[in-house]
């Protein structure tokens, strides 16, 4: 298969280990997530749960890009608070709806996420981007805002990968993409934790997620409701009943 040609060289192969304990965070006064304790161990992580359970503010806790209190580790040092800081360190957020700049091309894009680097190896990892994602290098020169949704979704995750990070982070990189380019995302997400890093995904499709990932976390209203082995997960009562019983129908499910 096409996505196995192609080895991901971008991104560590530190094993990246990230330790959170009695995590809370939220917005002003308004706390989201109360005392969360998880691990993201090597591999790839699934963190599962119903709209506005506080997926993406964990992610946004865990970038920096809101405060928090807490305990958190990377490979056994503290987190730093700061973004910028947060990035050297080797975390990389793709936030929901990619934010990518549609008037610039995409290699201007992908150049974008090796701003911490120098030129030349600037240059190096870009060359390496286009390896891993050898449809992006067809579009090189395309505005990125006149590609499909999922060709974007690819931008987006190229562009965190030029940091060449230990740890990626994805909030539903699948929203809103048709069935194929969902399996496509998800087998490169496999793909990039296979090669070394560390890669913690925020799903809505939790079949085709659990079926990828190594390991998931159940949200709900801001607490940790189950976690576990994804194979175990999928066979849950909680997950059953709540997102794969007959109720709640997975259009996109088949018999496993
Ligand atoms: N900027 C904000 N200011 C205030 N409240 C916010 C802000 N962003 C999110 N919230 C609230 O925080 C709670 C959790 O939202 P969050 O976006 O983390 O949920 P989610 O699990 O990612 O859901 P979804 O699947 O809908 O994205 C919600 O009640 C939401 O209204």
């Amino acid at each position: 298969m096409m996505w196995h040609s192609s080895p991901f060289v971008l991104g560590g192969t530190a094993h990246a280990h990230l330790k959170v304990q009695g995590l809370s965070a939220g917005y002003g006064a308004f706390l989201v997530l109360r005392d969360l304790t998880l691990e993201v161990k090597p591999g790839l992580t699934v963190i599962l749960g119903p709209n506005g359970a506080g997926k993406t503010t964990l992610l946004k806790a865990l970038s920096g890009l809101i405060p928090r209190s807490g305990e958190v580790q990377l490979n056994g040092e503290a987190l730093p608070k700061k973004t910028s800081d947060i990035v050297k360190g080797g975390m990389a957020l793709v936030p929901e709806g990619r934010q990518l700049f549609p008037q610039m091309t995409v290699t201007e894009n992908l150049e974008l996420g090796g701003w911490l680097v120098a030129k030349a190896e600037r240059a190096r990892r870009l060359e390496q981007a286009f390896n891993d994602f050898p449809k992006l290098r067809e579009r090189a020169q395309q505005l990125a805002g006149t590609m499909s949704g999922g060709e974007q979704q690819m931008v987006a995750v190229a562009r965190a990968m030029m940091s060449a990070p230990r740890l990626l982070m994805l909030d539903e990189p699948s929203l809103g993409l048709a069935p194929r380019m969902v399996d496509e995302l998800l087998a490169i997400t496999r793909r990039i934790a296979d090669a070394g890093t560390t890669v913690l995904m925020v799903e809505q499709n939790v079949k085709k997620a659990l079926a990828v990932a190594d390991r998931g976390y159940v949200l709900e209203r801001g607490t940790l409701v189950a976690s576990g082995p994804a194979a175990l997960l999928t066979r849950s009562s909680v997950i059953r009943e709540a997102y794969l019983g007959a109720g709640a129908a997975v259009p996109t499910a088949k018999a496993a």
